[in-house]
């Protein structure tokens, strides 16, 4: 009689579930969700590359807007391929981004300089700052109304830029800026299940604060599943995320920073924003935002995706008194780096 139940749910599945398609549909939503718009500014570089192809994966997406200063053609031309739901259009040059960004639900900025060995993210500041300056200053023009993700480096000081460009035009909603930080989030993850000795697929670490350095503040006090990890372990754990940006880019030894885990955190990030807007309850990821979690304007931590974008940003818990030393440690740092980049705005 179980046999004869089971086979019958198996005959079930296999017709709801016909092959690649299911596998390429684990972990985003139904195919019978809203037309949404996502535009990728610098979409054929080290990470553009690998994160269009993820979003041409994601069946929330029903527009690919792939835009670059060059190289784009070849990508989307390749990308479009693909038989997914979504239609992919390629735009190349400035006279061409008023058309990548019209009607876009969601825009990803990975434009922009990485890091060689011996760099820091700020190092990167003189050039990446006016890259972001000039996307934002057309995202305010094109798509005022679009949820705007920051990959570019120093997102501490990129997403204060994208704020003041959008005051300046009078079309900034502090609900729809994210600096993307999801990768230390993943990094946390993966490094506390290694040491852990736990399902990676289970494990859930905060990471607040910023995205440089001793401003990358995982909260492993918070990880679960719960561990009986050393005070020694943590201090590792949290010294290996801090440094995870660096350890990839001295493994690229001068050929640039993460790409691919990059890609791969943008694409959990744009599809969270995107399950949010469609307004799939309690979308819950790290972000860095405009924040009144600490005295400082803006602070990653936990936020609550929605309709209208970040509908909360949540407070840090409760924090270990090691976590409340590297909260205090950073803020210095931060502080003056969400400065540099107001300060770029109005001296530029
Ligand atoms: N937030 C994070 O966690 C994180 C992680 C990894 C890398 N990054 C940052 O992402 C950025 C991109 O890294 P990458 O490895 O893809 O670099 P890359 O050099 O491989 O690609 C950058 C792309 O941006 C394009 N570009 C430059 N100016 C542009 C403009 N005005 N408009 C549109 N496109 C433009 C370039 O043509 C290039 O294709 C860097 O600043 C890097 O530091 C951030
Ligand atoms: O480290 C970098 O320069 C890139 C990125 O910010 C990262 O964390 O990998």
């Amino acid at each position: 009689m179980k046999a004869a139940i089971l086979r019958s749910l198996l005959r079930k599945s296999s017709t709801v579930a016909p092959s690649s398609s299911y596998v390429l549909r684990r972990g985003f939503s139904s195919e019978l969700a809203p037309e949404r718009k996502v535009a990728i500014l610098g979409a054929a570089g080290g990470i553009g590359q690998p994160l269009s192809l993820l979003m041409k994966l994601n069946p929330l997406v029903s527009k690919l807007a792939l835009y670059d200063i060059a190289g784009t053609p070849g990508v989307a031309a390749d990308v479009s391929h693909i038989n997914t739901r979504s239609e992919v259009t390629g735009y190349m040059g400035d006279d061409q981004l008023k058309q990548a960004l019209e009607g876009s639900d969601v825009v990803i900025i990975p434009a922009g300089v990485p890091r060689k060995p011996g760099m820091t993210r700020d190092d990167l500041f003189n050039i990446n700052a006016g890259i972001v300056k000039s996307l934002c200053s057309a995202i305010g023009k094109y798509c005022p109304n679009a949820l705007v993700t920051v990959i570019s480096n120093p997102v501490n000081s990129t997403v204060p830029i994208a704020a003041e460009v959008f005051k300046g035009l009078g079309v900034y909603d502090e609900k729809k800026l994210l600096g993307v930080t999801t990768l230390d989030v993943v990094r946390a993850k993966t490094f506390y299940a290694g040491k852990a000795k736990v399902n990676v697929a289970e494990v859930n670490v905060p990471v607040v604060g910023g995205h440089a350095g001793i401003t990358i503040l995982p909260l492993f006090s918070q990880a679960s599943p719960r561990a009986n990890l050393s005070d020694e372990d943590i201090k590792a754990l949290t010294k290996r995320t801090q440094d995870g940006g660096t350890e990839v880019v001295e493994a690229k030894a001068g050929k640039g920073s993460a790409t691919l885990s990059m890609a791969y955190a943008g694409a959990i990030f744009a599809d969270a924003c995107l399950k949010g807007l469609n307004g799939v309850p309690d979308v819950v990821e790290c972000s860095f935002v405009q924040s009144t979690v600490t005295e400082l304007p803006f602070f990653a931590s936990k936020v609550r995706l929605g309709k209208n974008g970040v509908e909360e940003v949540l407070g840090l818990g409760l924090l270990s008194e090691f976590e409340q030393q590297g909260l205090e440690a950073l803020k210095p740092e931060l502080k003056s780096s969400i400065e540099k980049g107001i300060k770029f705005v109005h001296q530029s």
